[in-house]
């Protein structure tokens, strides 16, 4: 088994590096890439710690050795916001960033599950999407935005309010990862009841939570040990699924396209990537505006990814 990132040397790419090489299966591969000199030298810190996951560092030239052969990709590479940003302000920046390693993917591992970090999430898969069926090499159930940190996000702050432990405590959410389109069904949390008071303000805090990592880092950029958690989940998720094991996930697919092209929902991973598409459940009065209100928003920022690799 063979995993890379790409983006490995940034704050995102270190911590999800660390906890891949602490948790990837005995006999992995870590190939870890990104464009800072640093690099060669975080793989060989990493090395140093005694698990039986092999880590090799990729500069600047190396991305195609970096990727030949890759079963899985991870892409946390580009920029972070800063305050006052929109995720979407990122996309002059971010959208060639994904395109380009899109472009290399097709080259070298065509075949890879590949997820996304990379934002606008809501936009950056989508242009890998475009770039893999430009190339003929797409497979809707290969491709994931990553949104496990809306998921743990929700559930820290659910088990903070209700004074619950975390581990016991799940939360769907759904659509896409950018304010209003993330989407937490409280409706369907078990255990635990919740004010329209709560279900409004918990709903705006998980919407935000980004913005407020970015306003405490103070323009040192946004959430990366967190995420670095998230990914590392999602990574072994991934690698299970190629391994026979049937595991469940929410991230950002292309499915039935019910709401949108792509959709934050739950679903089960295997050797194939994702094996099967779950139900989205029913919604509460509450939840369901909510989605109505935001889906022409998730709809655009799908749009403008589309655009971006059809008329390059
Ligand atoms: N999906 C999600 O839930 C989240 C996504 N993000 C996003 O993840 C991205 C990375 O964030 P951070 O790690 O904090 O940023 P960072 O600036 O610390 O690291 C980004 C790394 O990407 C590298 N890079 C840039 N262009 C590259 C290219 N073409 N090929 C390879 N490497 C390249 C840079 O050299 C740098 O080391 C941002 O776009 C951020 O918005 C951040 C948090 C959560
Ligand atoms: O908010 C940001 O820019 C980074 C991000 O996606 C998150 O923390 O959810």
């Amino acid at each position: 088994m063979k995993v890379a990132v790409l983006g490995a040397a940034g704050g995102i790419g270190q911590a999800l590096s660390l906890l891949l090489k602490l948790d990837l299966p005995a006999g992995t591969e870590l190939a870890l890439y990104d464009l800072a000199p640093v690099t060669p030298g975080v793989a060989v810190d990493l090395s140093h710690i005694p698990t039986a996951v092999q880590v090799k560092g990729y500069g600047k030239e190396d991305l195609a050795t970096a990727l030949k052969g890759a079963d899985v990709v991870m892409i946390p590479a580009g920029m972070p916001r800063k305050p006052g940003m929109d995720r979407s302000d990122l996309f002059n920046v971010n959208a060639n960033v994904v395109k380009t390693l899109a472009e290399a993917i097709v080259e070298q591992c065509p075949k890879a599950l590949v997820g996304v970090i990379t934002n606008p999430v809501n936009t950056t898969v989508a242009i890998a999407a475009e770039v893999f069926k430009k190339a003929g090499t797409y497979d809707a159930r290969r491709l994931f935005g990553v949104t496990t940190l809306d998921v743990i996000r929700a559930e820290t702050f659910v088990a903070e309010l209700k004074g619950k432990n975390p581990a016991e405590i799940t939360v769907p959410v759904i659509g896409g990862h950018s304010g209003t389109t993330i989407l937490p069904l409280l409706s369907q949390v078990a255990g635990v009841s919740f004010s329209d008071d709560e279900v409004a303000s918990l709903t705006h805090r998980i919407q935000n939570a980004g913005t407020e990592v970015v306003e405490a880092k103070a323009g040192g950029g946004s959430a990366t040990l967190s995420m670095g958690q998230a990914a590392a989940r999602f990574c072994v998720s991934l690698v299970k699924g190629l391994q026979g094991e049937e595991v469940t996930e929410y991230a950002y697919v292309e499915g039935e396209g019910t709401h949108a092209r792509f959709f934050a929902q739950p679903l089960v991973l295997g050797k194939n990537g994702v094996e099967r598409l779950l139900p989205i459940g029913s919604l509460s009065g509450f939840e369901q505006k909510a989605m109505d209100d935001m889906l022409p928003t998730l709809q655009g920022d799908i749009k403008l990814g589309e655009d971006f690799v059809q008329n390059a």
